[in-house]
């Protein structure tokens, strides 16, 4: 099933019409289908079944409130990098006790907030954090359940700007060195060793890295077992890729089903944080071709979207889908879809065979997940709008940014 259906020559999300959107809501906006995100995230729970433990959705990837809401309705947990994050799962009715706290940088007050409000654990990435996160619960007279991130030194084989899981990335605690980070958190009087987490990194598209990586882990959880330490969780990260263009990641329930057999008898509850494999192809970014400019060498389609709405082709060259909203029935010339920004790398998409004609919209695809949540506002760009579509209605989750709203917080020097 299409959670963006053409429907008699035209683009729907679920059952409404994008132009429609685009009259209702303006360009350019972001459009998420209610569907796909409720789905993506029951591939998930149904996969983890019985087993206990918890799907945390990683926030980062897509933090609309409308999102997070609907998905602490469905049950889900968080994995959250921020106070900002923390602040943004509590206002969507999320749950603090299924809450897990990653991030490399937590500040002090970061951490005494999540204690207060009582997250679920700390990913503890660092020894000095670890030192930090002791005191801040000892003066706050609260413990902190903390599990170790450990990097295993993996190859995730995806992109390098998104491997996270080799000893010269900046993550986690380097796995030889865990045992003695374990044995020092085991004797702070304010924390609670609880579990172990890994994050190898971003749009994997194969099961051996991260069962590589569990494997590893499973050697350091049964070590630190017969030293005393006993471990109530394993947290695997988020990661499994998505089909952006001919990629074919292993399903949802291969992964997760790998994983619980390699638990085997162990009592270990298991934790996921998986975002990319939750929203990013439950989202479109729907945009309007505001010029086309032909020449000798290119041709180049000028769109209302731009590097600033959607960073990803500029930062990974990655690829995304670009589907006319409208069937045309004129001949295709293959375009670049280039955004209004004073930028070179300003491209969404190139050498795309579209019909394309001033005015047309176009939906750029696969854009639900480190979209928004990596827009910006460069060049003073207003940022996007951001609809959720519910069979045949759309709500508008986030007002488009105003012209105000772009100068908020800012004043001229005194005279
Ligand atoms: C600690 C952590 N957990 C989970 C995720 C989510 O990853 P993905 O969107 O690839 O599932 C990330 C981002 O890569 C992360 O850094
Ligand atoms: N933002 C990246 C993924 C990084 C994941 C965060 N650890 C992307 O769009 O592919």
């Amino acid at each position: 099933m299409s959670y963006f259906p053409r429907i008699a020559g035209q683009l729907h999300a679920e059952a409404v019409p994008l132009t429609e959107l685009a009259s209702q809501f303006g360009t350019p906006t972001y459009v998420y289908s209610r569907a796909a995100i409720t789905d993506a995230y029951r591939a998930y729970a149904d996969a983890l079944g019985s087993h206990p433990g918890m799907v945390c959705f990683a926030v980062k990837a897509n933090s609309n409130l409308g999102v997070l809401g609907l998905l602490a309705d469905l049950g889900a947990g968080f994995d959250i990098v921020s106070e900002g994050e923390l602040e943004r799962v509590l206002l969507a009715g999320g749950k603090p006790e299924r809450i897990v706290f990653s991030g490399v940088g937590k500040t002090a007050s970061a951490l005494r907030k999540a204690l207060e409000v009582g997250v679920h654990c700390f990913n503890v990435e660092s020894e000095a954090e670890l030192e930090l996160l002791n005191d801040v619960a000892v003066h706050s007279g609260l413990r902190a359940n903390v599990s170790l991130r450990v990097n295993p030194d993996v190859d995730a084989q995806t992109h390098p700007y998104i491997s996270t899981g080799l000893k010269e990335n900046k993550f986690g605690i380097a796995i030889e060195r865990a045992p003695a980070v374990y044995a020092r958190a085991a004797a702070l009087p304010g924390l609670n060793v609880v579990g172990v987490d890994c994050h190898i990194g971003s749009q994997l598209t194969q099961l051996p890295p991260f069962l590589d990586a569990l494997d590893r882990l499973l050697v350091l959880i049964d070590q630190l077992s017969v030293k005393g330490i006993v471990l109530q969780h394993l947290d695997i990260g988020g990661g499994l890729g998505v089909t952006y263009k001919d990629e074919t990641p292993p399903p949802v329930a291969d992964l997760v089903h790998a994983v619980k057999a390699r638990l085997a008898e162990r009592q270990l509850a298991l934790v996921l944080e998986p975002g990319r494999s939750i929203c990013a192809n439950a989202g479109a970014l729907l945009s309007e071709v505001l010029f086309l400019k032909p020449t000798e060498h290119k041709n180049f389609a000028i769109i209302d979207a731009a590097m600033n709405d959607n960073i990803r082709p500029a930062l990974y060259q990655a690829w995304q889908d670009v589907q006319p909203v409208l069937t045309s029935a004129s001949p295709s010339q293959r375009w670049d879809l280039v955004g209004p920004v004073c930028e070179t790398g300003d491209f969404l998409a190139k050498d795309r065979d579209l019909a394309l004609a001033a005015g047309d919209l176009i939906a750029v695809m696969s854009t639900g997940a480190y979209g928004f949540t990596m827009s910006s506002n460069y060049n003073s760009r207003p940022r996007a709008a951001e609809v959720i579509v519910d069979g045949d209605r759309a709500h508008l989750v986030r007002a488009r940014e105003s012209l105000a709203d772009l100068t908020r917080g800012e004043s001229l020097l005194p005279t």
